[in-house]
């Protein structure tokens, strides 16, 4: 069998028109099952006694990533882990809007100030969920503190598609980035996860029509049964 591909900006960019232009898949379709993704490939990885409080913070941006990270937070919270959102600039769309309105009314803080101190002690894991594959470095004045922080915590961290901060093609920037424990890429991974050597990496986002695979050549591999996430690499 062919090796996967790693995929560059451009060639994520086109495959998500694709999906949505040429198939017909709407955002939200394609949301959720990468946010279920998401959260099914972090409850492997890090179970309730591998995290204090079982307490989760999902970092979101303005973007679709951030949408992953609003959806990924649900599934987290029906999974029975304590989530609150960092959700520092909210998109005036119904999508963003709606997924935050679901998040709330299950109980899950939202909020716009990144937790200080003593609040953050009380998290076991942080979710980055702020750029994705349109991410342009460097990073803008607004997402500095956050960034910092996931620079410099102790606690691990789960990135979702991309580590935020990272170039899509060139990965790590010089001067160091984020260092996730676990990075799930989504449809495909992106050129940057070839330099990825944290301790898990999974492939999450099983929704691609097997003729969008073959054109764009990505050799996806086989899901087991009905998972909607797999392993790709592991170390130790
Ligand atoms: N088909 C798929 O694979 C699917 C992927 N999904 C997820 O969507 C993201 C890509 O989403 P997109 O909306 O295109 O953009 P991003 O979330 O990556 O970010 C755009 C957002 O960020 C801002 N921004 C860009 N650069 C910077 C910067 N240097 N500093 C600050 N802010 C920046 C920009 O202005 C936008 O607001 C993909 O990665 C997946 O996670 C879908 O959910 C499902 C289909
Ligand atoms: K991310």
């Amino acid at each position: 069998m062919d090796a996967l591909k790693y995929v560059s900006q451009e060639e994520a960019i086109n495959i998500d028109l694709e999906l949505f232009n040429e198939y017909k898949y709407s955002v939200d379709q394609l949301m959720e099952l990468a946010g279920l993704s998401c959260a099914t490939a972090i409850a492997k990885c890090f179970s309730f006694e591998t995290i204090s409080n079982k307490a989760i913070l999902v970092c979101c941006g303005p973007g679709n990533n951030g949408g992953d990270g609003l959806v990924c937070a649900r599934h987290l919270k029906l999974f029975d882990y304590n989530v609150s959102v960092y959700y520092p600039k909210r998109t005036d769309k119904d999508l963003y809007k709606n997924l935050t309105h679901q998040c709330e009314v299950m109980d899950i803080p939202v909020v716009s100030d990144l937790p200080k101190n003593d609040a953050m002690n009380k998290f076991g894991l942080i979710v980055d969920a702020l750029f994705g594959f349109s991410f342009v470095p460097p990073v803008r004045a607004a997402f500095l503190p956050v960034i910092e922080l996931m620079k410099t915590t102790k606690l691990p961290i789960a990135s979702i598609d991309i580590p935020s901060g990272w170039d899509i093609e060139k990965g790590e920037p010089v001067e160091g980035g984020i260092k996730p424990e676990l990075l799930i890429s989504l449809t495909a991974p992106k050129l940057c996860a070839k330099l990825y050597s944290g301790k898990y990496h999974y492939l999450g986002g099983r929704f691609v029509p097997p003729k969008l695979e073959h054109k764009y050549g990505l050799c996806l591999p086989k899901y087991p049964g009905t998972e909607c996430c797999i392993l790709l690499s592991f170390n130790l």
